[in-house]
């Protein structure tokens, strides 16, 4: 086993290696030609100008039920001077889509003609010629283009295709790639019962995920079972995939530096490397490379890295194989809720939640690890932070590629600031209601929260703060912070605050005295959440200081990461809300009950759709929800409280 580390010779910019790639295989359109049923041919890229074998209609058909006549035997009838006609010669009863009976040349509609006795009608209006009246030929023309080489076949085109009687359509033959996963430590799901998961075992996404978004843009995706960490089986896997009937090869995983990461030395032993790290984040070790003249990505183990890398290179690659242009992603000018710091020389792929607030459109950013599934589909678009920039400020007018439609981003409610557990309650109720909202909540904590409304970055914020002082909550900092925002304060829900410990409670933890304690860690909240300002509080209370405490300066940003720590065993305590210690099977000690409002602006608080969430705050349905979460009151719920 060779244990040489890789390292990324001369890493190129995103454009450069697209180029080397597309110019190494210029084959634009060079799938060949294979006949599939109309049906079958949705999605598929047309391989030849399809032009119509016959005629629709292919003959004159009648528009409407009625009777067939000679218009030119109609003239001059009116009101005043009806025309009557004999029924079998001058005027014949026909339906909708009926052949018209020769010499006739229009249809009056049934509703316009009266009966005379048996045989006759009358008519007071003329018909003039073809009136009611599908000609041969007026919607497809035999011999006519139906659609050129290339054009995407759509539901609609079937229609089109079976109407000019093209029964057999020449598409492309869609391009064939095998997908390799590679890792020691991947385990398939379909064989590994969830709770079967051991540390160290990961589950394989990456192939499942990037085979869909290979079919979706026109390839074909063979999966292969996972192969270990053994360069020379990777080796042989990939030679046997290369020999076989497929046009391209991909592993997953193994593409940077590690001691066991062997994408490179595989393609080394066995093809040509065009491309080995690329200035892009995340998707930065994606290897490019040529094994007997077919394409080789070695994609980057990471789940988004595996993304965006795909989304580069392997389906531009396609969609040129297939001739179909790679049409770039709408975007959109935004306005960043908060500066971003990011690498120069290093071109970031920035996953962003997006809303309408006001007249701009304002970018909350997402976790940036690409190791995060969530970061990405929780995103509406991505903000590319260009190489040569150290990141955004908040100022600056960026443009985000969207992920979603403009009109689902209109459809988004911003609310930015404290963490609650029922908030997830809150999104279910929005988007299963008539008006199909969506909730896109940053947890930065209250103050955050408070800063974001004056800001103009958010709807509304969700915020606990204690005054210390009078015992009451947000008022007073609402007062000081947003002097020049007008805003309405809203109960959401009443809240036990207090101790997560790990079930059983091992230490013996009594209440917030025992954070003093040598054998104790603990986990706090960032600076500025209303939990953070509860305990500073307490701690005043009962004297204790904060160096006392161990893990004082670790912080979490949610209740829920909270949790995860206490579960982990990284903390013994933190201080959160007893949803998120339910929701992890883990002890609570109540400390306090607290009030979570809803800090809406006035310029936000007839919006329909602000409307449409206190309407939601205020049924049975979502306080029953609620109340079943445990540790929480809806008794104010729904309140103006300020
Ligand atoms: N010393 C350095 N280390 C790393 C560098 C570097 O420059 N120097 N680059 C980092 C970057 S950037 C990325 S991206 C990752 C990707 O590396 P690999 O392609 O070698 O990926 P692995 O190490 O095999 O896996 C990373 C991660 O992803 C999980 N994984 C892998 N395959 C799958 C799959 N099919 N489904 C789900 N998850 C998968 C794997 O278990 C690991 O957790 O390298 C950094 N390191
Ligand atoms: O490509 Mo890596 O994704 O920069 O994290």
């Amino acid at each position: 086993m060779t244990t040489k580390r890789n390292v990324y010779l001369k890493m190129k910019p995103l454009e450069e290696a697209r180029q080397i790639l597309f110019d190494h295989f210029p084959g634009t359109g060079s799938m060949a030609a294979e006949h599939v049923s109309p049906p079958e041919s949705v999605g598929r890229i047309l391989a030849e100008p399809v032009t119509a074998a016959v005629s629709s209609p292919n003959f004159h058909a009648a528009a409407m039920d009625g009777v067939a006549v000679a218009a030119e035997a109609t003239f001059g009838a009116s009101e005043s001077r009806p025309k009557e006609l004999a029924v079998g010669t001058q005027a014949r009863f026909l339906n909708t889509g009926h052949v018209m009976p020769e010499g006739t040349n229009a249809v009056i509609m049934i509703e316009n003609i009266q009966t005379v006795g048996e045989d006759r009608i009358r008519i007071e209006a003329p018909a003039f010629p073809w009136q009611h009246v599908r000609k041969m030929g007026e919607d497809i023309v035999a011999t006519e283009l139906l659609y050129p080489r290339g054009h995407r076949v759509s539901p609609y085109c079937v229609g089109a295709l079976i109407s000019g009687g093209i029964y057999r359509v020449p598409v492309r033959r869609k391009p064939r790639i095998l997908i390799i996963p590679t890792g020691s430590e991947l385990v398939d799901w379909r064989a590994t019962a969830p709770e079967d998961l051991k540390p160290g075992q990961v589950l394989e996404t990456n192939a499942t995920v990037l085979a869909k978004m290979i079919e979706a843009c026109g390839g074909e995706a063979v999966r292969h079972d996972r192969v270990m960490d053994d360069l020379d089986l990777i080796r042989q896997t990939v030679a046997e995939a290369v020999a076989g009937d497929v046009d391209m090869v991909m592993t997953i995983g193994g593409s940077s530096a590690g001691s066991e990461d062997y994408s490179l030395p595989v393609l080394q032993s066995l093809g040509q490397m065009l491309v080995h790290g690329v200035t892009i984040m995340p998707g930065k070790p994606v290897i490019l490379g040529d094994i007997d003249g077919k394409p080789f990505f070695g994609i980057p183990g990471y789940p988004v890295s595996a993304i965006i890398a795909l989304e580069q290179f392997v389906q531009p690659l396609i969609k040129r194989m297939l001739g179909v242009a790679d049409a770039p992603r709408r975007t959109v000018p935004v306005v960043p809720t908060r500066k971003i710091a990011s690498r120069l020389g290093v071109e970031e792929f920035l996953r962003v939640k997006l809303g309408q607030v006001g007249d701009r459109i304002v970018a909350t950013p997402l976790p940036r690890g690409a190791g995060m599934i969530t970061s990405i589909t929780e995103a509406d678009g991505i903000i590319r932070i260009p190489r040569q920039a150290e990141g955004i400020k908040d100022s600056d007018p960026v443009h985000a590629e969207l992920l979603r439609p403009l009109s689902a981003i209109e459809h988004t409610i911003v609310i930015v600031g404290s963490h609650d557990n029922t908030l997830d309650v809150l999104a279910d109720h929005l988007r299963a209601g008539d008006g199909a909202l969506t909730l896109s909540s940053s947890h930065v904590g209250s103050m955050g929260g408070l800063m974001a409304v004056k800001r103009g970055v958010c709807h509304l914020a969700g915020a606990h703060l204690l005054d210390t002082e009078t015992g009451e909550y947000n008022l007073s900092y609402v007062k000081r912070y947003l002097p020049d925002t007008p805003v309405r304060i809203v109960n959401l829900v009443m809240r036990a605050q207090g101790l997560i410990i790990p079930r059983g409670n091992p230490k013996g933890i009594k209440g917030i005295e025992d954070l003093g304690r040598d054998d104790i860690v603990f986990m706090n909240r960032q600076g500025g959440s209303g939990t953070r300002i509860l305990l500073d509080y307490r701690l005043g209370q009962i004297g204790l200081s904060p160096e006392q405490i161990n893990g004082y300066t670790s912080e979490e940003f949610t209740h829920m990461n909270v949790a995860v720590a206490v579960l982990s065993g990284t903390a013994d305590a933190g201080l959160g809300i007893f949803a998120a210690a339910k929701a992890l099977d883990l002890d609570f000690i109540p400390v306090v009950t607290e009030q979570y409002d809803l800090i809406i602006p006035e310029a936000h608080f007839e919006s329909p759709n602000i409307q449409v969430l206190l309407e939601t705050i205020a049924t049975d349905g979502f306080k029953r929800r609620v109340e079943a979460l445990g540790g929480y009151s809806t008794s104010k719920t729904g309140t103006v409280v300020g």
